[in-house]
């Protein structure tokens, strides 16, 4: 069954696009990435996701159960972490987490909270007003996750968290995962895609431009070659470099290609070539995106 699944949704904000014709399925289990630059449409699908907005079109489908459909229960099968956290200031953060376990019917003491903030470093004796921003996600993660949701929607959820706590964010993200946690999140920054996602849903605009698995590009991508040879001088003919790639160069002593597919014949050539020294470098995620975003963007023109 689909965690996630979402068919033609739009948004309009009386004529702003907010999001349009977007469709994907997320399967139980996976760890799903959403990623786009600012303003793309990511608050706008996971605010439809959570019946916070209305869309203008198309349906949406949640552990199986259509959005249209009453289910009291599907709430509490549910973590939600919004883009802003916003908490009473008054209350201090164990209040706060003692009133969204209530909601779910659960006792405090009977869920995760203790240990997620344990581990985000979150001292739940303060009042809210005293967090910093950081706290406040902090105290929204621990609210989200605490009750051991079938599906966690996380509106980017490391903005504000510094790097250690990133860190530890994502090994509590994986073991809740491994023991069955469906995982969404939304994120502009694309490393965290890269090393924790299955699959990756890139938005811009308010288009998907599309769904990949994290290994499948990884698999595709093409690799650069800089090579020097024992013999010294241009050797892109002689080895015919240029039918790997016909924009193959030699700079400062160096030959430049790129590859796609497989890389072992590749080697095995250069290395009864004679290969003095090589470098072999792979595009990341964000260069890929960006290509496939500026070549989006040209096309237009
Ligand atoms: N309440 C609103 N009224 C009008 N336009 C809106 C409203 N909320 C969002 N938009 C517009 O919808 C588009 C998508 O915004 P959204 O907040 O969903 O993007 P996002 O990908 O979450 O961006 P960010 O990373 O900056 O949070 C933007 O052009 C935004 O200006």
């Amino acid at each position: 069954m689909d965690a996630i699944s979402v068919s033609g949704l739009s948004k309009f904000y009386g004529k702003k696009l907010g999001v349009e014709q977007v469709s994907f399925t997320v399967s139980k289990g996976e760890k799903f990435g959403f990623i786009g630059p600012n303003g793309a449409g990511k608050s706008t699908t996971i605010r439809m996701l959570m019946q916070l907005l209305h869309p203008s079109a198309g349906e949406i489908t949640l552990l199986g159960k259509s959005l249209g459909q009453e289910d009291p229960e599907l709430r509490s099968k549910i973590g939600y972490l919004p883009s802003e956290v916003e908490y009473d200031g008054d209350m201090n953060g164990h209040q706060v987490l003692k009133f969204a376990a209530h909601a779910y019917g659960l006792d405090l003491k009977d869920t995760m909270a203790q240990e997620i903030a344990e581990r985000l470093q979150l001292d739940l004796s303060r009042k809210v007003r005293d967090y910093s921003l950081g706290n406040r996600k902090k105290l929204g993660i621990v609210q989200c996750l605490q009750h051991r949701p079938e599906l966690a929607v996380l509106d980017e959820p490391t903005s504000g968290l510094d790097p250690l706590i990133q860190h530890e964010f994502f090994h509590l993200l994986s073991e809740l995962n491994s023991a069955g946690m469906t995982i969404f999140f939304s994120t502009h920054v694309l490393s965290e895609v890269e090393k924790f996602c299955d699959r990756v849903a890139f938005i811009r605009e308010g288009r998907l431009l599309r769904v990949s698995r994290v290994d499948e590009i990884a698999e595709r991508m093409l690799r650069k070659f800089t090579v020097t040879f024992r013999e010294s001088g241009d050797l892109i003919e002689r080895l015919t470099l240029n039918k790997l790639d016909p924009e193959a160069r030699y700079e400062h002593g160096e030959h430049i290609f790129q590859v796609s597919g497989p890389i072992e014949p590749v080697l095995r050539m250069l290395a009864d070539a004679g290969v003095n020294d090589l470098r072999v470098e792979r595009p990341s995620l964000e260069e890929i995106f960006m290509k496939d975003y500026s070549e989006h963007t040209e096309g237009e023109e």
